[in-house]
């Protein structure tokens, strides 16, 4: 969509917005009365949590775009007005932010035309885990790579397709950023919803450079950490810390921007959705295995628990945020120290589940807790809802071989 006299100053170039009521242009054919309800709807996305300021001033006869236009509130407007964080953390959050933006909207783009391009598929080369890399998960780790050094807010990354951890050379940058580029790679062929897990950090180290040390930091530590869903939308999961809680926003493709649509996420205290590749059950721990006994089991008021399980670490704990209930990726006899990476998947998901009200545990230890010793370590994980995963540390406790 091209804007007439685009030199405008910015704030008239905004009168040329589309207007989305049922696609017809109000201007000329009078205004579109909102029905109650739908203004009630449309004041949640028009709010912004972080300044005191609140949009209730929308007016009987304005129609659904003024209200929206006039309080859209995009990432980087979020977090430049978020009055939780420092002054100087805000800009610099912002231009990380909108490094991670764009490497969200590039992955998304080639996500979406992976077929068109021949980009499905695998290199024929493997990763630092073992595993094929796919032609997609180089682009979503370039495209990271590349716009988080653009920022010039990074020092150090540690990503999921990068065997040592990258120093950033002749950048004042002071921040430690932690990624998966592309989670959930064996859905990627399948059209499956896939993300992107991101951990921010700040550097410790004294040098001028950083090292790999400031990427081993407990995800207690963590600054700021979110996701990326590429899934019938794209949608970024943030949080900034525990008093500015978790924020959800949609990619809107008319306007290139991340907007607010789901402000201040709460997973649900308790939920009935279990989650976990059964496929392993045979080399469970026994307070593994129990728990998910119990998940199945009814009785005393209990029903069985509905089982989901997509395969992407992103997806299942978007849903388990959205619906309640528990992820799981538990150690086994095959796999001592389970399957997830900390630095990149475990720490940032876990800060977002804690921040927005939940809980993550390894069984015997809260995860944000721990100190990992190096990049690539995998440890055991059950998130989600509060009253699950105390379940989870209760059989644990029942079953102290399990550890
Ligand atoms: O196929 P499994 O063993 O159930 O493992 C699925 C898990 O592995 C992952 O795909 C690992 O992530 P990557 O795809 O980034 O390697 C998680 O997203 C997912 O939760």
């Amino acid at each position: 969509m091209k804007f007439p006299n685009s030199n405008l100053p910015c704030k008239e170039r905004r009168l040329f917005l589309p207007q989305v009521t049922n696609n017809v242009d109000t201007r000329k054919r009078g205004r579109t009365r909102v029905p109650p309800n739908t203004r009630e709807r449309l004041k949640h996305l028009t709010v912004d949590p972080h300044t005191t300021q609140t949009s209730s001033s929308s007016t009987e006869d304005e129609s659904m775009s003024e209200i929206g236009r006039k309080n859209l509130v995009t990432m980087t407007r979020y977090i430049q007005k978020n009055d939780k964080l420092p002054e100087d953390k805000r800009s610099e959050f912002a231009l990380l932010f909108s490094a991670i933006q764009l490497a969200s909207k590039i992955v998304g783009n080639s996500m979406k035309r992976a077929g068109i391009e021949s980009q499905f598929g695998v290199t024929g080369t493997t990763n630092v885990h073992g595993e094929e890399v796919k032609k997609l998960d180089l682009i979503a780790n370039d495209a990271f790579k590349e716009a988080l050094v653009e920022s010039g807010q990074v020092a150090v990354m540690a990503s999921e397709e990068e065997e040592e951890a990258v120093i950033v050379e002749n950048t004042t940058g002071k921040y430690v950023i932690t990624f998966d580029p592309l989670d959930g790679s064996s859905n990627i062929d399948a059209n499956v919803s896939v993300g992107s897990i991101f951990g921010i950090y700040e550097k410790k180290s004294a040098g001028k450079n950083g090292d790999t040390s400031d990427c081993l930091q407990a995800g207690r530590q963590l600054v700021a950490s979110g996701y990326s869903i590429y899934g019938s939308a794209i949608i970024m999961v943030i949080s900034l810390g525990r008093e500015s809680g978790v924020q959800g926003f949609t990619f809107d493709p008319s306007l290139g921007e991340f907007v607010m649509s789901h402000p201040d996420m709460k997973v649900p205290e308790n939920g009935a959705i279990y989650s976990v590749n059964e496929g392993n059950s045979a080399y469970w721990p026994k307070a593994t295995s129990q728990y998910v006994e119990y998940c199945k089991s009814s009785g005393e008021g209990k029903k069985p628990y509905s089982a989901r399980y997509i395969g992407s670490m992103v997806a299942d704990v978007h849903r388990t945020l959205l619906y309640g209930g528990i992820f799981m990726y538990p150690a086994d006899s095959k796999s001592p120290n389970g399957k997830l990476r900390y630095l990149y998947e475990v720490a940032p998901l876990s800060f977002i589940v804690e921040n927005s009200g939940g809980l993550a545990t390894t069984g015997t230890k809260r995860c944000l807790d721990i100190v990992p010793d190096k990049v690539h370590l995998r440890v055991p994980v059950f998130m989600g809802s509060k009253r699950q995963v105390l379940d989870v540390e209760e059989y644990f406790k029942k079953f102290p071989e399990s550890k």
